[in-house]
């Protein structure tokens, strides 16, 4: 029998990566290729992981997951970056993994993710195509192409530049106190090896973008001209997304509660909070969002997480059930339940977002959550936390106008007047309603660049014809 032309699919095991990854592998499926995911081994994995492996298995059984075996050199690093650390010692591994797997299948290409760099060496040894999918946005990949022209040129920290603006090439002027915290420090371990890392990102064969050319028109123009290694060959550059994963079709059982809630409340009048797969916060942040609700008058779905009980990304990762009693303020939960619903740790994101009843989300500007607000075409409010959050929150809000700014997210507190007064102007101000009206016309665009003939089912089939040097069409 002849054997289907198979990707190799290679992420880190963070949710947020693994997620569109396994969506991207699914594009591949239905232009009849194979897909295998390949999983390294990792010390920190997100409650959700397994289920979601489980999921996609039986929904999809033509992607297929391999477990790789723990490597001899540890990787028990309980650090918050660790999956960073993760793919050099898996290196050996997934050596052996592709060495003999390709012997059983036709193994046309492999898809590292972006923090994969390490694996390029496994991927050059057996002259494998290579290609970078990145999971955050085409803005997010000028700033990390640019990085290490950056980094070699200042002779100061970024922490000591206050909010002076950076120059990367094709991007709105970034606050240096926006860049990532653990890169603030010019000789921070972390920062060199992010610079490092993103030095090696244009010795791909391609780079796979979650994005698509009309939303981030300026940062793929850029990226496209090369201007963001300069003096050096610019790889490919495709927008396929935006990949948003639909897991309403793979649920058994019931309809979560906040769904049939949400099914009770008026066309576009609820505000939805939520901060992605690890965003907490402490006891009086909580209390103030809770006051600020209260106040505002709106009606609201809020995922609520209970706050960090120690050091550690499995703390992060594992948090405790949140007491709702003793984390809100005394009697909030009575006084609001006409019109708020609290939900504990975890909601559907997706199905929320593309619920009638939803008119607002206040997020972390995770790109997942963000190009699910987009598809789902509903305003955000800018809450940024962590990681690229913050470079997010600045094209979103400055370049693209897609949302406003929680203010204070960048000091102690967000104060309940604060979020009081967003909620309002989301929900009841002329500027709010034009900023409803612009989301709503980028749903239209993202809609458009993924159906037939659009700019990323077009990147897609030049990826294969191009890259995989295999001519085929749907
Ligand atoms: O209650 C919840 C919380 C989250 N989600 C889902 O979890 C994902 C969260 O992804 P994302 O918004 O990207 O946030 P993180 O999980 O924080 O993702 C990490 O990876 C992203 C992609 O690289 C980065 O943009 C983020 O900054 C980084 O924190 C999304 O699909 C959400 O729909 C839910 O379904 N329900």
């Amino acid at each position: 029998m002849e054997k289907k032309p198979t990707v190799v699919f290679y992420p880190v095991d963070g949710m947020g990566h693994v997620v569109p990854m396994v969506e991207l592998a699914k594009l591949f499926v239905r232009h009849d290729f194979a897909a295998d995911v390949v999983l390294m081994h990792s010390p920190t994995k997100h409650p959700s992981f397994d289920p979601f492996v489980a999921r996609v298995s039986a929904s999809h059984p033509s992607i297929s997951f391999h477990q790789l075996p723990p490597p001899a050199e540890s990787v028990d690093d309980p650090s918050s970056q660790s999956f960073l650390y993760s793919v050099r010692p898996n290196n050996p591994q997934f050596l052996q993994f592709l060495s003999s797997y390709r012997h059983e299948s036709d193994v046309r290409a492999v898809v590292l993710d972006f923090f994969c760099t390490d694996a390029l060496e496994v991927t050059a040894e057996l002259r494998l195509r290579t290609h970078f999918f990145f999971s955050s946005g085409a803005s997010d990949l000028g700033v990390c192409l640019y990085l290490p022209t950056m980094h070699a040129s200042m002779d100061v920290s970024f922490g000591d530049l206050g909010d002076a603006p950076l120059h990367y090439p094709g991007m709105p002027p970034i606050p240096a106190s926006h860049m990532p915290s653990h890169m603030m420090e010019r000789e921070n371990e972390m920062l060199k090896k992010m610079v490092r890392m993103f030095d090696r990102l244009p010795d791909a064969d391609a780079i796979l973008i979650n994005s698509f050319d009309h939303f981030e028109a300026e940062a793929v123009e850029a990226l496209r001209s090369g201007v963001c290694v300069p003096g050096r060959r610019m790889p490919s550059v495709y927008c396929v997304g935006p990949l948003v994963v639909d897991a309403s079709g793979e649920r058994n059982g019931e309809r979560p509660a906040c769904l049939e809630w949400l099914d009770a409340q008026p066309l576009g009048s609820v505000m939805f909070l939520c901060f992605g797969s690890m965003g907490s916060f402490s006891v009086d942040q909580l209390k103030q969002i809770a006051t600020g609700l209260e106040r505002s008058g709106q009606r609201f779905l809020w995922v609520v997480r209970a706050p960090p009980s120690g050091e550690g990304v499995n703390v992060i990762l594992h948090p405790s059930e949140p007491d709702l009693d003793a984390l809100l303020p005394e009697g909030f939960l009575e006084r609001t339940k006409r019109r708020g619903m609290v939900v504990k740790s975890w909601a559907p994101q997706v199905e929320v977002l593309n619920h009638a009843a939803v008119g607002g989300f206040v997020t972390h500007c995770g790109w997942n959550s963000t190009l699910e607000a987009i598809t789902a075409g509903v305003a955000m409010v800018a809450w940024p936390l962590y990681a690229e959050q913050r470079l997010n929150k600045v094209f979103l809000v400055d370049q693209m106008k897609l949302a406003v700014a929680m203010e204070g997210y960048d000091r102690e507190m967000v104060t309940a007047e604060e979020v009081e007064t967003k909620l309002r102007w989301v929900m009841e101000s002329e500027g709010g309603k034009e900023l409803r009206e612009r989301a709503a016309a980028m749903k239209e665009k993202a809609a458009e660049a993924r159906r037939e003939g659009g700019s990323s089912q077009l990147a897609m089939l030049e990826v294969i014809a191009k890259e995989l040097q295999l001519l085929k069409s749907n």
